[in-house]
């Protein structure tokens, strides 16, 4: 497995064309743009967390019917430092790193007394994220990079504190059908508050400011005040329907007096989070109109979540899709130390991904007896329980096991819809298949193949889309059989039938999220 986690691997930032088996449909046009780690070893220093690992961009540009590939690490602070100290020296998720030689960019880091909150890393490794033409690379602190999305190349650095009083952000920001990006990042101890903010970066600016970004326009949508001033929860990911904003305020809080202390201690961040079993997840839907939470109190049983899949509004109900766990195992299976040696042995989780449908009843009688289930959707066996306090206790349907890294057709984002495409994992972490879930009639179609590893599956629609599952799902494919190189592959989303794989020979990284950019929104003056 060192092949696929601790390994660094090599940038390619000048195209490389890829063999081509089967054909492209000629509408396809455009990039699919991902990040992930690709950098676990800097010098003799190495990272202990998979999620540590320097940022590598990859991209495959489809063009007139064939694909070339780049890759490009992200030249961030944090990887500049780095890589001219010739050791790990700013601080990642999994591993503290002292002392800090750049100290004019991360000098702050040294007042760790006098900050509560530590000056955090500009490794933007998770995800891409677009703000009308730019676009970032994302991660969960405070800044995030402008890219060139043809070139990969590493622009400005932007700190969104400048815009908007978060100290972390989600990587995972929505968009609605205008482009306008919404968000949610974590404001700490911020005038005696900690609360997590909502904010709308537009997707345009005025004329008469062409050349200055969307950011400069970001808007607090709302804020919800945390339940605890020390103790906000972590979040990977939230949902959106076409009248809500939904946030799961789960138990999996982050320590802020830890966070605080960390650097002195010489612990690292991740140990600054933890589980509260025995606490409740809470469920705030916060109406886009009126900004306001409901007055009834929402909750469901512990859990741990990072990425919410769907969400969407049926018969007065908000009806919940997200991957939870029942414990927080997953962070500690990325620990290097344990994909390196005995995968098989190491990496047997102790709670298993399981695709969750949580439902909500909007409108209902408010003088229902305690425990009468209200929830009125026939199709599910989920329920929301009147408690005798007034709350509602939700119980969750389980939709399907195994499943990590959901994706939909993003126009049914918020919508009613079917079909969830995602890697699929069993006891071990690293997905073996891809997977599309019919959520009506729980039916699976999957691809595998034997020594093949596959990223996050995305859904490309056909330009003349009648049906949900009408496009292409893109996947790249990192080979541990040495006779197979690494491959883009390319599905038909409707029967998942192979179209077409697009073969490098190039140590392809495995990553964790991008977007695919079609040709028109991309701007040919940056080529
Ligand atoms: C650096 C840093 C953080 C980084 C978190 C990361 C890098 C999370 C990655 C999560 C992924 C990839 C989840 C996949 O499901 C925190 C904890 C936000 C806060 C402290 C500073
Ligand atoms: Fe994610």
């Amino acid at each position: 497995m060192d092949v696929i986690f601790g390994r660094n691997k090599e940038e390619h930032p000048e195209p490389i064309k890829a063999d081509l088996k089967g054909e492209l449909p000629s509408w396809l046009q455009g990039i699919l743009l991902r990040n992930g780690p690709g950098m676990h070893t800097v010098g003799e220093t190495q990272y202990n967390h998979w999620f540590d690992g320097l940022a590598l961009m990859h991209s495959f540009t489809f063009k007139n019917g064939e694909v070339y590939y780049r890759s490009k690490y992200l030249c961030s602070d944090t990887y500049n430092c780095n890589i001219e100290a010739n050791r790990i020296v700013v601080s990642e998720f999994g591993t503290m790193a002292y002392p800090d030689p750049c100290k004019n960019l991360f000098a702050k880091a040294f007042c760790y007394l006098s900050h509560t909150i530590p000056e955090f890393t500009d490794n933007c490794l998770i995800n891409i994220m677009k703000t009308g033409e730019d676009y970032y690379a994302t991660s969960e602190t405070n800044f995030i990079r402008k890219i060139n999305p043809h070139t990969l190349e590493t622009l400005e650095k932007v700190d969104y504190n400048k815009y908007v009083a978060v100290n972390l952000a989600t990587s995972h920001p929505h968009y609605d059908s205008a482009g306008n990006v919404l968000n949610m990042g974590t404001s700490i101890v911020d005038k005696g508050k900690t609360k997590y903010v909502v904010f709308k970066i537009p997707s345009s600016v005025p004329e008469k400011e062409k050349k200055k970004s969307c950011l400069k326009h970001l808007e607090v949508v709302c804020s919800i005040p945390s339940h605890s001033l020390l103790h906000p929860s972590y979040y990977h990911s939230f949902g959106i329907t076409e009248n809500y904003i939904i946030f799961i305020e789960q138990p999996f809080k982050l320590d802020i007096l830890k966070l605080a202390t960390a650097y002195f201690r010489g612990v690292n961040w991740a140990s600054c989070l933890s589980f509260h079993k025995e606490e409740k997840t809470w469920i705030h839907l916060i109406d886009r109109k009126t900004k306001k939470d409901t007055a009834t109190k929402i909750y469901t049983e512990a859990m741990v979540l990072f990425h919410h899949v769907n969400a969407y509004e049926e018969d007065g109900h908000i009806v919940i899709d997200v991957i939870s766990y029942a414990d927080n195992s997953l962070y500690q299976m990325f620990y290097l130390k344990n994909l390196n040696e005995d995968l098989e042995k190491n990496t047997k989780l102790t709670s298993i991904p399981v695709c969750k449908r949580l439902v909500v009843p909007l409108a209902f009688d408010k003088d229902a007896e305690a425990g009468t289930n209200l929830v009125k959707i026939p199709s599910t066996t989920a329920t929301a329980l009147k408690e005798k306090d007034g709350s509602l206790y939700c119980q969750p349907e389980t939709m399907c096991e195994g499943i990590e890294l959901p994706r939909i057709n993003y126009d049914y984002n918020g919508k009613k819809y079917r079909y969830i495409y995602a890697t699929e994992v069993q006891w071990s972490p690293v997905p073996t298949k891809i997977t599309k879930i019919d959520v009506l009639t729980k039916k699976k179609l999957s691809w595998e193949e034997e020594h093949c590893w596959p990223a996050e599956p995305v859904f490309v629609p056909r330009p003349d889309l009648k049906e949900e599952d009408d496009g292409l799902i893109l996947s790249s494919i990192v080979t541990t059989d040495p006779k197979n190189a690494p491959f883009l592959l390319v599905l038909d989303a409707k029967t998942f039938t192979e179209i077409a794989r697009a073969t490098v020979n190039v140590d392809l990284h495995l990553d964790l999220h991008g977007l695919f950019i079609p040709e028109k929104d991309l701007n040919a003056e940056h080529e």
